[in-house]
């Protein structure tokens, strides 16, 4: 996250950190007690390697009561989803067992009217991705607040020129932004989940590539589909 700060610990219980030998990768979050939602960017250059779910945290290395690394049992990218484009680029992580729900560790209800989001509205994104553009990593869970903009501008051939589907979102990326290690996380409208963050054209921090989310709401009944199948 560039421009933006600490997190107020633990007001975040659904953020996950998916990592690859105890190192943090990208963002997810909780929809579920045993699934994960993030981004199928996340898995490219990981080898078929399976994630660990971090959750329950604040600080990536301190020890933290009802912070827990979990094992995942299954990762399924949207079908859709590939590398030369952003598009259906979802990922669905089943952990091993269902996480164990407290103060720190909450289910994020996602939104599943496909309703456009208004621009203007002030979304907020949060992970633990770099801070800066020299690529710095925070210890401790990050946020910004941003503004959503419409498809019509971030549309523009100056900004993402006409590749923004009504399956996806924007949200302004002047100074605060989204940055590598945020894939995955979600943007929250309202206490709602309306977005995955997406790397797009990996650009972080200028106004002229706006900050891309793939929508979850077109994609409600693939999940429930997934979630379902895999259920027991
Ligand atoms: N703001 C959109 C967005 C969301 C999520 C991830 C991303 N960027 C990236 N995703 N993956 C990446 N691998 C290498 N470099 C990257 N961006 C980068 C790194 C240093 C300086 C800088 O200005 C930009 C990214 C960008």
């Amino acid at each position: 996250i560039l421009g933006g700060y600490e997190a107020r610990p633990h007001l975040r219980p659904y953020m996950a950190s998916l990592q690859l030998d105890g190192q943090h990768v990208c963002g997810g979050f909780l929809i579920a007690e045993q699934w994960v939602l993030s981004a199928a960017h996340c898995t490219e250059g990981t080898n078929g390697k399976l994630f660990q779910v971090l959750l329950g945290a604040h600080s990536l290395t301190e020890p933290e009561p009802h912070k827990r690394l979990y094992r995942v049992r299954a990762q399924i990218a949207h079908p859709g989803s590939n590398i030369h484009n952003n598009r259906d680029d979802l990922l669905l992580l089943q952990l091993e067992e269902k996480a164990e729900l407290n103060a720190h560790v909450k289910v994020l209800p996602f939104q599943r009217e496909d309703r456009d989001v208004e621009a203007d509205t002030l979304c907020e994104a949060a992970g633990w991705g770099t801070v800066t553009h020299s690529g710095r990593r925070p210890d401790k869970l990050q946020q910004v607040e941003r503004p959503v903009i419409s498809r019509e501008l971030c549309n523009h051939r100056t900004r993402h020129d006409q590749t923004i589907t009504e399956k996806m979102m924007c949200t302004d990326s002047r100074k605060k932004d989204t940055c590598k290690g945020d894939s995955g996380g979600p943007l929250v409208c309202n206490g709602v989940a309306e977005g995955v963050v997406t790397a797009g054209s990996r650009v972080c921090g200028n106004y002229k590539k706006p900050a891309i989310y793939t929508r979850i709401a077109p994609y409600a009944a693939w999940i429930d589909g997934v979630m379902a199948s895999a259920a027991g």
